[in-house]
């Protein structure tokens, strides 16, 4: 099986996904092997980790069109979307970032991003590619609308600077991506660590890089996996309908720092050594969290005038109710039906 560098014309070869090699990774015991065929289609159920580790070492990236089943997308979508729009709810909800929408606590809600984070596949991985200890370091859903313009960039940073930690992203599509998709130029892991920053101009790939950059137009549920070393982006849509959705989390190999990681308990059904180092248990979590947001970055679009014309309605309606004589309001509750 390949790892798929999607450009524009690019079409899957299912006989190619379904040749792939059975090394799929070793199972604790039967109920990860359950979850696991519940997570993911049954031709990425194939996948030999260390074809993907030799991927990642060759090219920086590897690419697995709907490795995620749909059941599980759907899942992580409505956990991730049940809170949007509501302001000032008692539950875990995500924050707007101008042409962007984050959420942050994905472990706290979704027990099946839980599974998918910690499955013998993602582990695999990361030991496969960064050895005995590795831990998650930063993890969202997202929506990115049009307008957004993310620079060309790596991600081997920390949250304020350039740094030498050897990492990995996964990013998993939650949308169709036909538009806006991830874009990585192949190779740029293996010499963007000689340079101490971490943002590359568009002319500069123009110029230098445009016949290796791949580009990933791929279904809702396909996968990404890419070292932080290498350059990327997500390709900027001008149109100002466009939506994006994605899930990414990052797992470098230094287990002292991260954004703080907030868990459901609940979906901690085991806990060794590997997921307490994993999740960063009693280990410092200084990094910020990203995005910085506050009201002023929450844009007034049509939904959410809507929002907030029925909170300025109900709340007016509740002031006026409360001037009433008190006489009054047992007839007054009879004719709104309340
Ligand atoms: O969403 C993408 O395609 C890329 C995301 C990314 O590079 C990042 O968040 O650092
Ligand atoms: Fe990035």
């Amino acid at each position: 099986m390949a790892s798929l560098p999607l450009n524009a014309d690019s079409t899957f070869d299912d006989g190619q996904i379904q040749d792939a090699a059975h090394n799929a990774p070793a199972y604790a015991d039967l109920s990860a092997r359950e979850t696991e065929q519940a997570l993911f289609t049954p031709e990425f159920l194939s996948v030999d980790v260390g074809h993907v580790v030799d991927e990642l070492n060759q090219k920086g990236y590897f690419a697995f069109p709907s490795a995620l089943s749909p059941e599980a997308i759907e899942t992580i979508e409505r956990d991730a979307t049940e809170t949007k729009h509501k302001l000032n709810v008692n539950k875990v909800s995500g924050v707007f970032s101008e042409r962007q929408y984050y959420l942050t606590n994905l472990l706290a809600i979704s027990r099946t991003f839980y599974e998918f984070s910690t499955s013998p596949f993602v582990f695999g991985v990361c030991e496969g590619y960064l050895g005995d200890q590795f831990r998650l370091k930063a993890l969202r859903y997202y929506e990115t609308y049009g307008g957004h313009h993310m620079q060309w960039h790596t991600d081997n940073k920390t949250d304020r600077e350039f740094a030498h930690i050897p990492g990995i992203i996964f990013i998993f599509y939650v949308s169709d991506v036909e538009d806006g998709e991830f874009q990585y130029v192949e190779g740029s892991h293996l010499w963007s660590g000689e340079k101490a920053y971490s943002d590359y101009t568009d002319e500069f790939i123009a110029d230098n890089f445009s016949s290796s950059v791949k580009s990933f137009k791929m279904p809702r549920g396909s996968l990404v996996i890419y070292n932080t070393y290498g350059i990327h982006r997500a390709r900027p849509v001008a149109d100002k309908n466009f939506v994006r959705k994605s899930v990414f989390f990052q797992v470098d190999s230094e287990i002292n720092k991260s954004e703080p990681i907030i868990v459901n308990t609940e979906f901690i059904s085991r806990l060794d050594d590997r997921i307490s180092t994993f999740l960063g248990f009693g280990r410092p979590s200084n990094y910020e969290v990203f995005p910085n947001t506050s009201l002023n970055s929450l844009p007034l679009d049509g939904t959410m005038m809507s929002v907030m014309g029925k909170y300025m309605l109900y709340r007016m309606a509740r002031t006026a109710f409360a001037s009433i004589p008190q006489a009054l309001k047992p007839t007054l509750r009879k004719m709104i039906g309340r």
